[in-house]
C-alpha cells in the first residue's frame, strides 16, 4: 500500500463528508478507508458540527473515543441517518464484500438500520464481479466445523468451482474471535457467479451468523483517485 492509495481512500473520505449533515445520527465503518473517514469526522466536530455516532466495532469505537467523536449506545439510536464504512470488494451493481476486519456483523446492522449507506474505496477495491477476495462468513463457534461443511457444500452448491473454507487465525496463529464472539470463515471463491443467491442460501445455514456479502444495501459508492473522487448512485 503506497502513499498514493492512502491518497485515493483519504479523497474518498472527503467526498463522503459533502453527506454529513449538523444533527445526524453517523454509523461510524471500520478498516483503513473509514479511519480517514473519522478523522475528518472529527475535525468538523470540534469546530461545532453536532453528530451522534454509533460504531461498528471496538476498534472503531477506541478511535472515536481517541478523537473525541461523540458515540451513544446503540439501544439509545432511534433513526441512523448515514453510514460511512469501506469495502474489500465492489461490483458494478454496488454489490460488496465485506469483513477483511473482521467486522461485519455489526457493520451490516448498522448498514441495513440505516437510511443511507456511503461506501468509501480506493479503485483497487472495484471489481467486474466479486469473489477474488475471500468471502467471510460469520459462525458461531457451536458446531463450526460442521457448519464449515455446510458452507462449503453451499458454495459448489452454487457454482463455485473448488471452493476453499478456512478458519481465521490471528497473525499469533490464534483462532479469531469477532466482537460478537464468534469465527470466521474465509470463503474462497475467486468467482461467485450469483452474489444475491449465494447471499441466501447463506443466510439459510443454522449457525451461520452472518456473511460479508451486502447486497442491494450500499446507496452511494464514491472511489477516490489521486485527484478527487468518483461517486455512483444506486437505487
Ligand atoms: O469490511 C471491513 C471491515 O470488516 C472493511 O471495510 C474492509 O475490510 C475495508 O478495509 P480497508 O478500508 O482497510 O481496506
Amino acid at each position: 500500500m503506497g502513499m498514493a492509495n492512502e491518497l485515493e481512500k483519504e479523497n474518498a473520505a472527503i467526498a463522503a463528508m459533502e453527506y454529513v449533515e449538523d444533527g445526524m445520527t453517523i454509523g461510524l465503518g471500520t478498516g483503513s478507508t473509514a479511519k480517514y473517514f473519522v478523522e475528518l469526522l472529527a475535525d468538523e466536530v470540534a469546530d461545532g458540527l453536532v453528530v451522534r455516532c454509533i460504531e461498528t466495532s471496538e476498534q472503531t469505537r477506541r478511535l472515536a473515543e481517541s478523537l473525541g467523536v461523540p458515540l451513544i449506545p446503540f439501544e439509545q439510536v432511534e433513526r441512523i441517518h448515514l453510514t460511512v464504512d469501506g469495502a474489500d470488494e465492489v461490483d458494478e451493481q454496488g454489490q460488496l464484500i465485506k469483513g477483511g476486519g473482521a467486522a461485519l456483523l455489526r457493520e451490516k446492522i448498522i448498514a441495513n438500520a440505516s437510511d443511507h449507506m456511503v461506501v468509501i474505496a480506493d479503485p483497487s477495491k472495484q471489481v467486474e464481479r466479486l469473489g477474488v477476495f475471500p468471502l467471510p462468513v460469520e459462525v458461531t463457534p457451536f458446531g463450526y466445523t460442521i457448519t464449515a461443511k455446510i458452507v462449503y457444500d453451499v458454495l459448489v452448491a452454487s457454482g463455485i468451482d473448488k471452493p476453499r473454507v478456512s478458519l481465521r487465525r490471528t497473525q499469533g496463529q490464534e483462532l479469531l474471535v469477532t466482537d460478537g464472539g464468534n469465527y470466521i470463515l474465509d470463503c474462497h471463491c475467486e468467482r461467485i457467479p450469483d452474489a444475491e443467491a449465494l447471499a441466501a442460501r447463506l443466510s439459510n445455514i443454522p449457525g451461520v451468523v452472518e456473511h460479508g456479502l451486502f447486497i442491494g444495501l450500499a446507496r452511494t459508492v464514491i472511489i477516490g483517485n489521486e485527484n478527487g473522487a468518483t461517486v455512483f448512485e444506486f437505487s
